[in-house]
């Protein structure tokens, strides 16, 4: 469809959904319909069959998950034309229509700056009136967790403290790569997997131009390892977002602008909402890493060293096409991780896990600027706030391995005096900063590593 038609779609519906329980494969539809007509779009997420049935209330709770997902999924389509009609399609109780209207307005929230759409940041689902039958109370919380894995520094430092608190964890991704994979062999656990298709139409439309940009893809993974999590009778969803994903990267309109926004600890909390809602889950997904800062997290992997060959935290290696092989040493990300990194580990060990060295090479100082706050505003990428960036910087400027690199004194230079006595009075490594949904049981799994 050219480009001009799909700019005159005035809704976006979800025609319908199935799943087949004997091959795990759900088809997700979706509809942008116009003047010109209909442009469908069908996306297939196929999850791991479990050895044994699913009870009948799991079956009748992943139902209800699935009736999120689907929605949810439905942001990849939407935005190639962002119409201003949103219509869901069934009736949802307040947690689920709250949620759901957040990850298309606050998850779309990057997209909608970069391409000037206001309106999105606005949007009103148009819920079917109607009665929402409760959904019966599913309680798995005593169950072996699934452990998210997506193959860079938060995830492995998860996965390692579960195991270090017996909670015996399954490692969980989508769509794993060979990183995710060597890093599943790392671990030595027997892992799950869901595959996600997109549909191949959306890189049809992005080549002719459609409208592009971020989506909130945490939102995405996350519902879907909830939802293998009940089709197998396991616990709790963990995931590894840390406190700084909830820092946005500006204000626009009155509304906060935050890359990250379905790793923050809002969407965290609506969508547990959203789940015990609809779905009856009482404890199914959580953040283990929520009250620790990136730079207290790459403290604590900078003491594991079984996973040095192979994590990867560069989003260039995740690419559905010409992925990255690892790191790509010249983006945000690989800059902040490595920056965060360098106070905890000598320099041949950092170098060793990246195929170089960052603060070696002069050509990487703009970026470090701007993720020092000394030019522009924190990139839209998943790195954490200036002032850990500052703090990293501060510890640096004092290790004789470091303080003389090229880049750690260009930036010592840039950064205002104020930098000195922020960095004094930080709290990056001091747990908590805000509200986390971290179960009690779960506690000590983190302090296991933190004290
Ligand atoms: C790997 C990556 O960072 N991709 C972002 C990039 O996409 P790009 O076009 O360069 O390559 P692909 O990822 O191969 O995607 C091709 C197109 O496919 C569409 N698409 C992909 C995945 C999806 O779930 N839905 C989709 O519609 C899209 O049209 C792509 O162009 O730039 C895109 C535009 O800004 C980003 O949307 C791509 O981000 C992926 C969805 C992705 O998986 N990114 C994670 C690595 C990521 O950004 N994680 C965040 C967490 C943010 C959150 O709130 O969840 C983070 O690390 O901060
Ligand atoms: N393909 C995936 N499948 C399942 N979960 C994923 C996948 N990719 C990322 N995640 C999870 O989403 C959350 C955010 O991902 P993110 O990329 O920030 O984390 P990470 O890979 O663990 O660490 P890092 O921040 O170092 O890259 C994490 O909990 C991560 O485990």
């Amino acid at each position: 469809m050219p480009n001009t038609q799909l700019r005159r779609m005035d809704a976006f519906t979800f025609p319908s959904y199935s799943i087949d329980l004997s091959t795990g494969e759900v088809l997700f539809d979706y509809a942008l319909t116009g003047p010109d007509g209909e442009q469908r779009f069908t996306e297939v997420i196929t999850l791991p069959v479990p050895e044994e049935p699913p009870s009948d209330a799991a079956v009748s709770a992943l139902g209800r998950v699935l009736e999120l997902l689907h929605v949810v999924a439905g942001v990849s389509y939407y935005k190639t034309a962002a119409p201003g009609q949103l219509v869901l399609p069934a009736p949802l109780g307040p947690a689920a229509a709250g949620f759901v209207t957040a990850v298309y307005t606050k998850g779309l929230a990057e997209y909608a700056y970069r391409n000037q759409l206001p309106y999105v940041l606005e949007l009103t689902p148009q819920v079917p009136a109607g009665r929402v039958k409760a959904a019966g109370e599913y309680d798995n919380s005593d169950r072996r967790p699934l452990s998210a894995v997506g193959g860079g520094k938060d995830s492995i430092v998860s996965l390692e403290a579960l195991r270090r608190a017996g909670l015996d964890p399954v490692p969980f991704s989508v769509n794993p790569n060979h990183v995710i994979n060597a890093v599943n062999e790392a671990s030595g656990l027997t892992p799950l997997a869901a595959r996600r298709r997109i549909d191949p139409v959306l890189f049809e439309l992005n080549a002719a131009g459609a409208r592009n940009g971020h989506i909130p893809v945490t939102a995405i993974n996350s519902l879907i390892a909830v939802a293998t999590a009940v089709l197998h009778g396991l616990g709790p969803v963990v995931m590894s977002n840390e406190r700084s994903a909830s820092d946005p990267n500006l204000i626009w309109n009155g509304h906060e602008i935050n890359h990250q926004w379905s790793k923050g600890v809002e969407a965290e909390g609506l969508l547990r909402a959203a789940l015990a809602e609809h779905a009856g889950l009482t404890e199914p997904y959580f953040s283990l890493l929520r009250p620790l800062s990136e730079l207290h997290i790459a403290r604590l992997f900078a003491t594991i060293d079984r996973y040095d060959d192979v994590v990867t935290s560069c989003n260039a290696a995740f690419k559905l096409r010409d992925a990255s092989e690892r790191w790509c040493r010249d983006c945000p990300k690989c800059r902040f991780v490595f920056l965060a990194l360098a106070p905890f580990m000598s320099r041949e060990r950092i170098t060793h896990i990246f195929g170089g060295d960052l603060l070696a090479d002069e050509t990487q100082i703009p970026g470090y600027r701007e993720l020092l706050g000394v030019d522009g505003h924190k990139p839209f990428e998943c790195v954490g706030e200036v002032e850990e960036s500052v703090v990293a910087l501060s510890l640096l400027a004092e290790q004789p391995d470091w303080r003389d690199t090229p880049v750690v004194r260009a930036l010592v230079e840039a950064v205002p005096d104020t930098a000195w006595s922020t960095a004094a009075t930080s709290d990056a490594f001091t747990p908590g900063g805000g509200p986390n949904y971290v179960p009690p049981t779960y506690t000590k799994a983190l302090h296991s590593l933190t004290t």
